[in-house]
């Protein structure tokens, strides 16, 4: 397969103000990610909360600017596009967003809603409507809906609605920003299984970001694992759910409870032991060391190596081989149970 989308070396840091608009410093949100999507694939972007998968999509978007790295979209860097060019390409990549009741207006109809972007890219209304519609069928929303406005719609409708908005364009690759977080867990496998179909039906190139290992795992056919603004981990799914080298990503699998029919660890189920570090200023080398329980002097290292262990399996962490298994088998002191 080749590759769409193929991004080297990104980072971002905001500067931070204190009181009196005094500088506090800067926050590195993403440092130094690199990684490629196939196309046609899935990448699943997996972390906890703040560890830039949100600053990562808005930085492939040009929402916000990088301070450093380039993002090749079929080898062209996008972060010298400006105008038309840019724009074309930015057709090309869509988002859809977490929260469906504020991704969408509620003053348009649903019609108008996924019309809209047409519209401001230069399509006659009654063009744009029509596509609309063809889309809101694709996602599953029955034609009648399309003079209705959001307010009347569940929460599983109205991000069909964002999703077909995000189709509208024609896009050949879409990011899915926790896009079934805000989803009861009954609507969230329709959801799912909705971007799987549309995944092939349009040959859709997917970034699904999600904290939920068990989303990514299902939908994903490559991983990328990030813990505060770096990568630690990335490689096939099958290698990353069943051969994880680094321990951060063991202990994230071993913080969640399966959903397999038959698989019960919740008993197993822990939490990782220690606070995130701010990232204002994260530890240096290897930034989970102070969490790690197997770390050691040289892992405060800035000039760590990422490791390929296997063709695709890239790790970040030079104890990658010490065949422990998982931290269900460190001591009990190390990890606390829920
Ligand atoms: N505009 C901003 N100004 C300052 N700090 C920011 C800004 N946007 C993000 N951050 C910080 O950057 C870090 C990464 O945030 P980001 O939202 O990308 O993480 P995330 O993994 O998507 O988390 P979540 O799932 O909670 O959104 C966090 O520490 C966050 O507070």
């Amino acid at each position: 397969m080749n590759t769409i989308l193929e991004v080297k070396g990104v980072s971002k840091s905001f500067p931070v103000k204190g009181s009196f608009g005094k500088s506090k410093g800067a926050v590195s949100a993403v440092s130094d990610v690199s990684f490629s999507l196939k196309e046609r694939g899935t990448l699943g972007i997996v972390g906890e909360s703040g560890c830039g998968k949100s600053t990562l999509a808005r930085l492939l978007l040009r929402l916000i600017e990088p301070d450093e790295g380039e993002v090749l979209y079929r080898d062209q860097d996008i972060l010298t596009l400006k105008g038309r060019k840019l724009n074309q390409i930015k057709r090309k990549i869509q988002m859809v967003f977490q929260n469906p009741y504020s991704s969408i207006n509620p003053k348009m109809t649903i019609e108008n809603n996924v019309a809209f972007s047409l519209w401001t890219n230069g399509v006659s209304k009654k063009e744009a409507r029509k596509k609309a519609n063809d889309y809101l069928e694709a996602v599953g929303l029955p034609r009648s809906y399309a003079h209705r406005y959001p307010q009347s719609l569940s929460g599983g409708q109205r991000q069909r609605v964002a999703i077909a908005r995000a189709l509208v364009l024609e896009p050949e690759i879409i990011i899915a920003d926790e896009a079934v977080s805000a989803l009861d867990k009954s609507i969230q496998g329709q959801v799912l299984n909705l971007f799987q179909d549309l995944k092939k039906d349009f040959n859709l190139s997917l970034l699904f970001i999600s904290h939920d290992l068990n989303v990514v795992e299902y939908m994903s056919d490559e991983v990328m694992v990030m813990y505060l603004g770096k990568v630690v981990e990335k490689g096939s799914a099958q290698h990353i759910y069943s051969n994880a080298r680094h321990p951060y990503t063991k202990a994230l699998l071993n913080s969640e409870p399966s959903m397999k029919v038959g698989v019960s660890n919740l008993d197993k189920h822990q939490l990782i032991k220690g606070e995130l570090p701010s990232p204002l200023n994260p530890p240096s080398g290897c930034r989970f060391r102070t969490r790690c329980p197997h770390a050691t002097a040289q892992c405060g290292n800035a000039q760590l190596p990422t490791i390929e262990v296997n063709t695709g399996h890239h790790v970040a962490c030079h104890l990658w081989d010490m065949g422990t298994g998982s931290l269900s088998q460190n001591k009990q002191s190390d990890v606390l149970p829920i």
